[in-house]
C-alpha cells in the first residue's frame, strides 16, 4: 500500500512537470508498461489472501485508473499548448468561413427558350431544326417574300459573299426549317423550330445582330384561325399563368393569310397608369402568327386545297427580358457576371 501511494505520487509529479509528450509518453510506459513499476507492485496482489485483496485489489486499481487519466489529461494538454503556439505562429484565422462555392445555373436565354419549347411540345409540337446559312430561296422565295420585298435589302439581312456561297445568307428567322421540313414531310404536321437568327442591326438596347426566335407550324385538314387561336392562347397560358389575357390584333405578313399580332395584358398595370412595359396600353405585343399562305403551301408541293395550316413566331429575348425585367438586350450577350449572379 506504502509502495503504491509513494510511486502515484512520484508519477503525479513527474507528470506535472512533463515538459514534453515523449517524455510524458517515456513516464507513462516505465510506470503503467508492462515492465512499468506500477504494473510489477500490482503482480504482487496474486500472493495476498482473500482477505487482503478485497482491499488492496480495488484501491491499486484505482491508483492504476487515476494515473491513466492523469497521463492523458497531461497528454492532451501539452498537444492542445503545442497546436496553440503553432497557430500563434501563423495568422490563419481557422473560424473565418470557407470560400462561397458558386453554384452555376443555366443562361436567361436558355431558361426561356426552355419554358416556351417545353409549353410547345406538351401542345404536340416536334422539335426540329435546320442551317443557320441558308439558301435565299428557303429564306424569302417559298416564304411568298417577292425580289423587291424590302426584307430582302442589304440593309436588313446578312448577306454571305459570293462564289461557292452565292445566294446565300444568314437566316433571318427559323422559317426556313418549317419550309424545309414541309418539303420532306407530308400533312399533318406539327413541328417547333427554336434557333438563333440574324439581321443586319446595329446593337443597340433593343436590337442585336444575333437573336434567338421560336416559331411553330401546323399543317392538316380544315386547320383555321380557331385553332390558331386556342393554340396560342394555351401557350400564352404557358407562359404567363392561367389568368393571362389574350388578344388578337389584324396584321400582315407576306407568308400568312390572315396574319395576326397577339398581345398579352400587361401584368404589371391595369393599363391605366402609364407603365414601362406596356407604354400605358395596358397590353404587350408577343407574337405574330397567321393562317399559312396558299403560296407558301403550294411552293413545298401541298395542296391548298385539300390541306391548310397556320405558323407564328416569337422572339426569345423579348420573352426573357420580360420574364426577367431585363431592359438591355445586349446583357444576354456580355456575359457579366454582376447581372447573372442575380438570378
Ligand atoms: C418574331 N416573329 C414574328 O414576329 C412573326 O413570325 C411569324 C409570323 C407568322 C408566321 C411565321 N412563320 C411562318 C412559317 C411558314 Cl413555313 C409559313 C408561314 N409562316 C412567323
Amino acid at each position: 500500500k506504502e509502495k503504491c501511494s509513494a510511486a502515484e505520487a512520484e508519477y503525479r509529479d513527474i507528470i506535472s512537470n512533463a515538459a514534453s509528450s515523449d517524455a510524458l509518453e517515456a513516464a507513462r510506459v516505465n510506470c503503467l508498461g508492462r515492465k512499468g513499476v506500477l504494473t510489477e507492485l500490482l503482480k504482487n496482489l496474486k500472493d495476498f489472501t482473500i482477505e487482503e485483496k478485497k482491499e488492496a485489489g480495488p484501491l491499486g486499481n484505482k491508483i492504476k485508473k487515476d494515473l491513466e487519466d492523469a497521463f492523458y489529461s497531461k497528454k492532451n494538454a501539452l498537444e492542445s499548448a503545442a497546436l496553440n503556439e503553432e497557430l500563434a505562429k501563423t495568422n490563419i484565422d481557422l473560424t473565418l468561413p470557407g470560400w462561397p462555392v458558386a453554384n452555376g445555373h443555366k443562361h436567361p436565354l436558355t431558361i426561356a427558350m426552355d419554358r416556351m419549347t417545353a409549353i410547345l411540345s406538351k401542345l404536340g409540337f416536334v422539335w426540329a431544326e435546320g442551317p443557320q446559312i441558308e439558301e435565299e430561296k428557303y429564306n424569302f422565295d417559298f416564304l411568298n417574300i417577292p425580289l423587291h420585298h424590302p426584307a430582302r435589302d442589304v440593309q436588313d439581312t446578312l448577306i454571305i459573299g459570293g462564289g461557292a456561297k452565292k445566294g446565300m445568307v444568314l437566316r433571318s428567322h427559323t422559317s426556313n426549317v418549317q419550309v424545309r421540313y414541309m418539303e420532306k414531310n407530308k400533312p399533318p404536321l406539327r413541328i417547333m423550330s427554336p434557333g438563333k437568327v440574324f439581321r443586319r442591326d446595329d446593337i443597340d438596347a433593343s436590337h442585336s445582330p444575333v437573336f434567338h426566335q421560336i416559331e411553330g407550324l401546323y399543317v392538316d385538314k380544315n386547320v383555321s384561325l380557331a385553332d390558331l387561336k386556342s393554340d396560342l392562347t394555351a401557350f400564352m397560358k404557358g407562359l404567363f399563368g392561367n389568368k393571362a389575357e389574350v388578344r388578337f390584333r389584324p396584321s400582315f405578313f407576306p407568308f400568312t393569310e390572315p396574319s395576326v399580332e397577339v398581345d398579352v395584358k400587361c401584368v404589371f398595370c391595369d393599363g391605366k397608369s402609364p407603365c414601362s412595359f406596356c407604354k400605358g396600353t395596358g397590353w404587350k405585343e408577343m407574337l405574330g402568327a397567321g393562317i399559312v399562305h396558299p403560296n407558301v403551301l403550294r411552293n413545298v408541293g401541298i395542296d391548298p386545297e385539300i390541306y391548310s395550316g397556320y405558323a407564328f413566331g416569337m422572339g426569345v429575348e423579348r420573352l426573357a427580358m420580360l420574364m426577367l425585367g431585363i431592359k438591355d438586350i445586349r446583357a444576354f450577350y456580355e456575359n457579366d457576371l454582376r447581372i447573372w449572379k442575380q438570378f
